[in-house]
C-alpha cells in the first residue's frame, strides 16, 4: 500500500510554488523544441511503464489491462504524439486580417504560457486525467503543481514517482492528499487551474480561483443521455451503448446516464443489450463476476451509493431488466439495466456514475428533447439514428458539451475536438489545441509604423470635421 499522505505539508506546497516563479519566467521564453523534448520524455516514460501503470490500475480497481492500455496509456501518449507534431505551428504567432480603420497596422496573436499552474484531478481514469492536462500545459509552456485523487492510491503514487524521476519540483510538483491539501493548494495565487471532478467541488474551486481571479478549466459531470431515434439500427446502438455504459464499470464521465428509447422500441432494444452483455462480459457463461474484462466500484463508499440507488429505485417501481447482483466485500455491482424510471428516483436526478443504466421510454422526439432540456446541460448528448433531420434537430434544440451521432464516448479520442462541458458540466475546452490554449494566454499585438496614427484626424480640438469623420466610421464600419 502507498504511504499517503507522503509529501503534502503546507510549507513544501509554498516552497514548490515560489521555486517554480523563477522557471516559469524562463519556460515563458522556451522554444518548441524544448517543450517538445519534455513531452518526449514523458512519452518514454509511459512507455518504459507500462506494466506499473496497469498494476497500480488493477490494484486501485481492478481495471482491466486492455481497458488500462485503452483509456489511460493511449489516450496520453496520442496527446503527447499530436502535440509534439503540432506545437511548432501551435506556438507560431498568428497574422489577423487589418480592418480597414487600423489599415497601415498589422495584428498579430501571441501565445504566452500562462505561468505556475495547478492540476487537480478525479480517480475514475487517474491516469489518463491527470497526465493528460499537464501534456497541454508543458506543450503550452507552463510549470504546474499537480494533485492526483485520494481515492486511486496506486496510480497517484506512481504518478508522484514518474514526476519526481522526470521533473524538479521547480518545474512539476506532485503533491498526494485529500482535501486538505487540495485546500492548501487553492489558496496560491496560481495562473490557471485545470480542475477535473464533480460540479459540487468545481463550484469551490471556482470560488477559491475567484480570490486571485485566476482562470480556471472545469471539466465536470453530469448525466450525459442517449436518444435512440426511431430510425436508429436497434442493433448496432445497443452494442455501442452497452460497451459505452459498462467500460470502466460506468465510472465515466461521458458514459451513457439514462436512455431515451421509442416507447414501441422498448423490448427489442432490451433484447439486443442483453445479448451484448452476455458476449462482453460473459461468453463462458460462467457469471459477469467471474470476468476478467470487468472492472469494480472504486470503494465502498461509492458502492454503498450506487446500491442504495437502485434499491431506491427499484422500491419506486423501477423494473429490473437486468443484472443487480453486488458482491459488497469485493465492490463488484453487474452491469445493470432498469426501466420503468420516474422523475422522483435519485437514479435520475443525480449523475449514476456506476453500471446502472435507466431506460426511459419516449413518443415523440419532443418528448424526448423536453426531458433533456428539463436538465442541467449535460457534458455528452448520444443519438442515435440515421434520419438526419432529427439528428440536426436534437443538435439545434438542446445544448451539451460534445454531441456524437451513432456512438458513445469516442469523442474523446479525437485529439482536434474541443473536449469539456457547458455550465454545469464545465468551463473551457481540452485536449490537442485547445489544451493547449486552456493554459496560454493569447495576446493579442498591434503595430503600428513610426510617424503613422490612424485617428490623427480625430485628436482634440473635436470640431466639425472630426464629428463627420466619426460618423461615416460608424456608418460604414
Ligand atoms: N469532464 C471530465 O473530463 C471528467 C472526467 C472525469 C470525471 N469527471 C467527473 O468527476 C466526478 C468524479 O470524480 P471525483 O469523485 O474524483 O470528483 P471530486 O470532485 O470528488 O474530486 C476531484 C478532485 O478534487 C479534490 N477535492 C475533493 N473535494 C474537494 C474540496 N472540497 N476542495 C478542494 N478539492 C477537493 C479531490 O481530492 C480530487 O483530487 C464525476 O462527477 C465525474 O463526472 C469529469
Amino acid at each position: 500500500m502507498p504511504h499517503f499522505p507522503i509529501n503534502s505539508n503546507s510549507s513544501l506546497i509554498t516552497n514548490a510554488f515560489e521555486s517554480q516563479l523563477k522557471t516559469s519566467l524562463h519556460w515563458r521564453k522556451s522554444t518548441a523544441e524544448e517543450r517538445i523534448a519534455r513531452l518526449k520524455k514523458i512519452g518514454a516514460w509511459i512507455k518504459d511503464h507500462q506494466k506499473e501503470i496497469r498494476k497500480a490500475l488493477w490494484q486501485d480497481f481492478k481495471k482491466p489491462e486492455a481497458e488500462v492500455d485503452l483509456s489511460e496509456i493511449f489516450p496520453v501518449t496520442s496527446e503527447i504524439n499530436h502535440a509534439v507534431k503540432n506545437l511548432q505551428s501551435w506556438m507560431k504567432a498568428k497574422s489577423v486580417s487589418t480592418p480597414l480603420p487600423m489599415i497601415g497596422t498589422t495584428g498579430k496573436i501571441h501565445y504566452e504560457p500562462k505561468g505556475r499552474v495547478l492540476i487537480l484531478a478525479p480517480w475514475n481514469f487517474p491516469f489518463n486525467l491527470t497526465v493528460g492536462p499537464l501534456i497541454s500545459a508543458i506543450a503550452a509552456g507552463c510549470t504546474a503543481i499537480i494533485k492526483p485523487s485520494e481515492m486511486s492510491l496506486h496510480t497517484s503514487a506512481l504518478i508522484s514517482d514518474m514526476i519526481k524521476e522526470l521533473f524538479d519540483p521547480s518545474e512539476v510538483a506532485v503533491f498526494l492528499g485529500d482535501v486538505e491539501v487540495a485546500s492548501n493548494l487553492l489558496e496560491l495565487p496560481f495562473d490557471h487551474i485545470f480542475f477535473t471532478g464533480s460540479p459540487a467541488v468545481g463550484k469551490i474551486v471556482m470560488k477559491a480561483a475567484s480570490a486571485h481571479l485566476t482562470s480556471v478549466t472545469l471539466e465536470l459531470g453530469g448525466k450525459s443521455p442517449v436518444i435512440v431515434d426511431h430510425s436508429a439500427d436497434l442493433d448496432d446502438a445497443a452494442a455501442k451503448i452497452i460497451w459505452s455504459k459498462f467500460v470502466n464499470c460506468g465510472q465515466t464521465c461521458i458514459a451513457p446516464d439514462y436512455l431515451l428509447v421509442p416507447e414501441d422500441k422498448l423490448e427489442e432494444f432490451l433484447m439486443r443489450a442483453k445479448v451484448y452483455l452476455q458476449k462482453f462480459y460473459d461468453p463462458a457463461f460462467k457469471g459477469i463476476e467471474k470476468s476478467p474484462d470487468y472492472a469494480r466500484i472504486i470503494n465502498s463508499k461509492h458502492h454503498k451509493r450506487l446500491n442504495s440507488y437502485l434499491t431506491e429505485a427499484l422500491e419506486k417501481g423501477a423494473k429490473l431488466e437486468f443484472g443487480g447482483n453486488t458482491n459488497e466485500s469485493t465492490c463488484y455491482l453487474e452491469p445493470t439495466l432498469i426501466s420503468n424510471i420516474s422523475e422522483d428516483m435519485t437514479i435520475f436526478q443525480e449523475e449514476i456514475f456506476g453500471p446502472i443504466l435507466p431506460i426511459l421510454t419516449y413518443r415523440n422526439l419532443n418528448e424526448a428533447i423536453e426531458l433533456v432540456n428539463s436538465k442541467p446541460k449535460p457534458l455528452a448528448l448520444y443519438f442515435f439514428g440515421n434520419n438526419s433531420t432529427h439528428s440536426k434537430k436534437v443538435l439545434t434544440e438542446t445544448s451539451s458539451g460534445n454531441m456524437v451521432v451513432n456512438d458513445c464516448v469516442l469523442h474523446f479520442l479525437h485529439n482536434d475536438l474541443p473536449f469539456g462541458g457547458v455550465n454545469n458540466s464545465g468551463i473551457g475546452k481540452a485536449h490537442g489545441y485547445y489544451g493547449f490554449l486552456a493554459f496560454s494566454n493569447e495576446k493579442g499585438i498591434l503595430k503600428q509604423r513610426v510617424g503613422y496614427n490612424n485617428v490623427t484626424l480625430l485628436r482634440p480640438p473635436y470640431g466639425m470635421k472630426t464629428k463627420q469623420i466619426i460618423a461615416s466610421l460608424i456608418k460604414w464600419f
